[in-house]
């Protein structure tokens, strides 16, 4: 049987570049030249404003050079193809000769300079624009990653990112063609007025071609850009270590190279029409200029015949042309992929004040160091675009010292709740406060220096033992705490045994890893949280990988700690709920029932059923 086709795979919205770029004219794009140039050149000037000084005097010094070596070729033409002896001739000519040569020296001198400067700047450039982006993005309220909008938005951002290595190289790219142009013109203008219009007018068929296939590409760009996001998705699935023994034990090998394909394929079929599109500009835009440039020659011929110019200008006008219109061509090119990637910073710019003005500031309350009640008052939180609450109108308080166990089928409010409990989310309605303050209006900052949390997706965070325990700590130099920690989860032993025991780098995929098992993956998360010593701590489902020893380790150091704090555990394993002080039990986003194990076991609601069928095997 065939495999069935992947899903065409959309963006939400069309990009704010894009239809920037849609609706610009040639002209439109140069009159905003000056501007997109401007907000690089601030950027680069915030990072090094050496470089930039360098890379602004080289840059006016080639063009200074390219106009002295076009006006010197002019004199030296005069002699060269004058009247006389041949050596008498020349020798008119060397010193013109001699300053083309030193003007064509000093030129390459400042463009090696130039590039010296790009090359320094571009990747700090690149490392100031990633380094916004993912703070702004570490700081965002976890809401704004539930809006549709947003991956989209990062998506281009990113982009904006990665072209900021190529935006510095085109810029200076572009500026220095344009110079040489403006130069090459200045000489054409002094040598016959006519020269210019004449010029300008063989240039505008390319011009406008360029812009052409530039949109082409841009077009081509945004009708990809989701499948292509998509795709380096399911690259790293279908290529990971991590991944492959599920690959390989379900058969998916076939299925997911048919549906690769397929995708590359789709990508590849607009790649491939796209260049056709932009072949037949090409080639109408190349007919147009020749004709035009045709047409220059044929006015540069009528001057020189009608003895209107020399022939020693007529043969400076040719070096001139060809000088103009090889610039030309850069112009245009370096214009438009600079437009390009200065729309893709646009993006970049938006979604990090965009993210800035998302990111989780709430209000100057500080929340108190070691709260004694953690109260929720009618709390109801629904996701985006979902119509129905995740937790609905949930009234609960939890005390110091108490274990709190929160139960319920899937789905039912459990992860959601414990989340708002935190102050990772803030209620739609109702409050949440710890000893009065409400976390609606306290620092979250505060909030969370007394947490610790073991989520359910939790990171395998590819750093050193000692690190993945004391991660987000302020730093010490004593391990004592880390073993302490470790053997609270009954790592020590498996620490120990480690190569280079807490300095064991746990990452397989780097040189010199060493990966653990699922379980013990689950402990070391565990670690990190008891090492906090957070006076608020939050277990989501943390031993449903742990072997039995393991669930008893935690579950019995829990009830041992639970003094100093209060604790809130999430599990499907209702034996484990037997320590708790408390069992809440949720059924779609509200409490239905809450007791101590002995009453809830026997009270014929639905904790009691889901606890006969877990024994029933
Ligand atoms: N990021 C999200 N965006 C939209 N809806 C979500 C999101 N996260 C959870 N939900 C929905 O909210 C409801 C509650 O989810 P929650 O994760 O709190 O349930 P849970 O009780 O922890 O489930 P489980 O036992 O499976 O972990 C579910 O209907 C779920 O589909």
């Amino acid at each position: 049987m065939p495999f069935p086709e992947p899903k065409e795979i959309r963006n939400a919205r069309a990009s704010v570049s894009r239809t920037a770029f849609e609706g610009a004219s040639f002209f439109g794009l140069c009159a905003k030249i000056p501007a997109l140039l401007a907000q690089i050149w601030r950027m680069a000037w915030r990072i090094d404003r050496r470089d930039v000084v360098v890379l602004f005097g080289c840059q006016l010094a080639s063009g200074f050079a390219a106009a002295v070596v076009l006006a010197a070729t002019a004199q030296a033409m005069v002699p060269l193809l004058g009247a006389g002896p041949v050596a008498d001739r020349v020798g008119e000519a060397v010193p013109a000769l001699v300053v083309v040569a030193v003007a064509a020296g000093v030129g390459r001198v400042a463009y090696g300079l130039a590039s010296w400067a790009v090359a320094r700047l571009k990747p700090r450039l690149l490392t100031a624009a990633d380094l916004e982006m993912v703070e702004a993005l570490m700081a965002v309220e976890l809401v704004a990653f539930n809006q549709p909008r947003f991956s989209d938005e990062q998506d281009a951002a990113e982009t904006g990112v990665v072209r900021c290595d190529r935006m510095l190289y085109d810029a200076q790219a572009f500026m220095a063609a344009l110079i040489r142009l403006v130069a090459a013109f200045g000489v054409l203008t002094v040598l016959h007025p006519l020269m210019l219009p004449v010029l300008v007018l063989a240039v505008v068929p390319s011009g406008t071609g360029a812009v052409m296939e530039a949109r082409i590409e841009h077009r081509t760009h945004y009708a990809n850009a989701a499948g292509r996001n998509v795709k380096g998705m399911m690259r790293w699935h279908v290529t990971t270590s991590v991944l492959a023994p599920e690959v390989r034990g379900n058969r998916m090998r076939w299925y997911l190279a048919f549906w690769y394909r397929t995708l590359s394929d789709r990508l590849d079929a607009r790649s491939v029409g796209a260049a056709g599109r932009q072949l037949r500009v090409n080639l109408v835009s190349a007919a147009g200029g020749g004709v035009c440039l045709t047409g220059a020659w044929g006015v540069l011929l009528w001057l020189t015949l009608t003895g209107r110019v020399s022939l020693a200008v007529s043969a400076t006008a040719v070096v001139a042309v060809r000088t103009a219109l090889a610039n030309l061509t850069n112009v245009v090119h370096y214009c438009t992929s600079l437009f390009h990637s200065t729309l893709f910073l646009g993006d970049w710019k938006r979604f990090v004040d965009d993210a800035r003005g998302l990111e989780a500031r709430r209000g100057e309350l500080q929340a108190p160091p070691a709260p004694g009640t953690i109260r929720a008052d009618r709390v109801s939180y629904a996701y985006p675009g979902r119509p129905r609450p995740a937790v609905d109108e949930v009234t609960l308080t939890l005390r110091q010292g108490e274990v709190v166990a929160v139960v319920g089928e899937n789905g039912s409010g459990k992860s959601t709740l414990v989340q708002l409990l935190t102050g990772l989310t803030v209620a739609d309605k109702g409050s949440v406060t710890w000893d009065g303050v409400d976390l609606a209006g306290a620092d979250p900052d505060t909030v969370w220096a007394r947490t610790g949390l073991v989520p359910q997706n939790f990171a395998h965070w590819p750093l050193s033992v000692r690190e993945n325990v004391t991660l987000g700590q302020p730093h010490t130099l004593d391990d004592g705490p880390v073993w302490r920690a470790l053997e609270q989860v009954g790592m020590r032993e498996a620490v120990e045994e480690l190569p280079e025991g807490l300095d064991t780098l746990l990452a397989r995929e780097l040189w010199g890893g060493v990966d653990l098992s699922g379980g013990q993956w689950q402990r070391i998360a565990c670690a990190r949280a008891l090492y906090r010593r957070p006076s608020v701590l939050v277990l989501d489902e943390p031993t449903s990988e742990m072997d039995a020893r393991g669930e008893h380790q935690i579950f019995t150091e829990l009830k041992k700690t639970a003094a100093e704090r209060v604790t809130v555990v999430v599990t499907h394993r209702l034996d484990n709920t037997r320590i708790a002080d408390r069992i809440v039990v949720l059924e779609r986003g509200r409490i239905i029932e809450q007791g101590t194990f002995e009453t809830l076991v026997r009270a014929g609601g639905l904790f009691q059923e889901l606890y006969r069928l877990s024994q029933d095997r």
